[in-house]
């Protein structure tokens, strides 16, 4: 008995001493630059990539300070105009009218509203407040039953997926005193131009990690050679993330309106997947934007089957559903592929499934360098 305790601390020790000796090395393997682990964020317009950026701001770095977060004022109050100009635009595509015939010199308010520039370094717009005369325009548009009608139709003429969210807070939002939050930063739209690296260290100080997002318009007309091209730029990359949007399986795209969006970014991730370029690479798929394809399966009334046919499953149910477009995702790819469905404004969610897919890496990295 007394020798199997001797025995069992014995091996217990070893076992630690190996332990810190790994964590020892994979704490060195992560200072230097060589060793960062890059991950390439791709994916079609608005599926959800800068997003994810700004997750990793906030669960791995700082998060966002008072001035960032007041920096958005701006831009979150250009979204809120330019989706309520939208939504008008949609009502005469749609022939909506109206409820009342006193809201037509609120549309034309804000139809002849000037967009709201956004920050630039030089300038400090960050107070950028409305006028009254256009709070009380936007108030009354979205009071009226024919604007809210056409809010439900969104989907029909390209509606932003950030609209509603932003017209249920238009009070708060078009307050005085307004300071975005980090859930309105989330939700905040600017289209990324040129590439953008957020670094951080990931489990628990093992993993040094730069995302990259590529700010690259990515369709599946994207010929193989100038993905291959635009390619080069990122070195050494360790792995792709393949952002795809859920909630555009019954959107169709707004430069050629005969392709369905996800359709295209299925097509799309064909390409990705089967570019020699990304051969080594790990291949990781978001399915993003669940809480949005939850709710249409849920209660637009929108079927899967009625944009894919051969969806043979039941209506009305997430599960089968989201697994049928996972399923025609990896069915175009012979290659391993590490599927997750996730919702990026949602912290949590992207932390949990972040951590995963970083543990994977971490794993092949340990691998190489034979530390296990
Ligand atoms: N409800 C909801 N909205 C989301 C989700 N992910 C992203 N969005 C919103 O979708 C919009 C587009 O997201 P972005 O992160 O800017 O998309 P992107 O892929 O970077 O777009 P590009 O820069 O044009 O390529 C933003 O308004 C986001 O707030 C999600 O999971 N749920
Ligand atoms: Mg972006």
């Amino acid at each position: 008995m007394g020798a199997k305790c001797t025995s069992m601390s014995g091996n217990y020790k070893e076992a630690k001493l190996r332990s810190e000796e790994i964590d020892r090395q994979l704490n060195q393997f992560a200072t230097q630059e060589s060793n960062v682990s890059k991950m390439l964020l791709l994916g079609t317009g608005e599926s959800g990539k800068s997003t994810l950026v700004k997750q990793m701001k906030v669960i791995y770095n700082e998060g966002f300070s008072d001035e960032e977060l007041l920096s958005f004022r701006p831009t979150i109050l250009d979204n809120l105009l330019s989706s309520m100009k939208y939504t008008l635009a949609g009502m005469g595509l749609l022939r909506i009218r109206l409820e009342s015939s006193r809201n037509k010199s609120a549309a034309k308010i804000i139809l002849s509203h000037e967009p709201i520039r956004p920050v630039s370094e030089n300038e400090t717009n960050y107070h950028y407040t409305l006028s009254e005369t256009t709070i009380k325009a936007l108030q009354a548009l979205w009071k009226d039953k024919g604007v809210r009608t056409a809010v439900i139709r969104g989907h029909e003429y390209e509606l932003n997926d950030s609209a509603l969210y932003l017209f249920e807070n238009i009070d708060r939002i078009t307050a005085e005193k307004y300071e975005p939050t980090v859930r309105d930063v989330l939700r905040a739209r600017v289209r990324t131009n040129g590439v953008i690296e957020t670094d951080f260290i990931a489990c628990q100080g093992a993993l040094r990690t730069r995302v990259l997002d590529a700010g690259i318009s990515l369709t599946s007309a994207t010929p193989q050679w100038t993905i291959a091209k635009w390619m080069r730029c990122f070195e050494d990359v360790k792995g792709v993330i393949f952002v795809v949007s859920l909630s555009g399986y019954d959107m169709l795209k707004q430069t050629e309106p005969n392709i369905n969006r996800l359709q295209d970014s299925i097509e799309l991730f064909r390409k990705i997947s089967s570019n020699r370029y990304f051969q080594n690479c790990l291949m990781i798929l978001f399915m993003n934007k669940m809480d949005l394809f939850r709710q249409k399966i849920l209660y637009s009334k929108r079927h899967l089957r009625y944009y894919f046919s051969d969806f043979k499953g039941p209506d009305c149910n997430v599960d089968t559903a989201a697994l049928f477009i996972q399923n025609r995702l990896l069915s175009v790819t012979q290659r391993p592929v590490f599927p997750h469905f996730i919702t990026a404004v949602d912290t949590a969610d992207v932390k949990a499934i972040f951590e995963s897919v970083l543990n994977i890496v971490l794993k092949r990295n340990v691998e190489k360098y034979e530390l296990i």
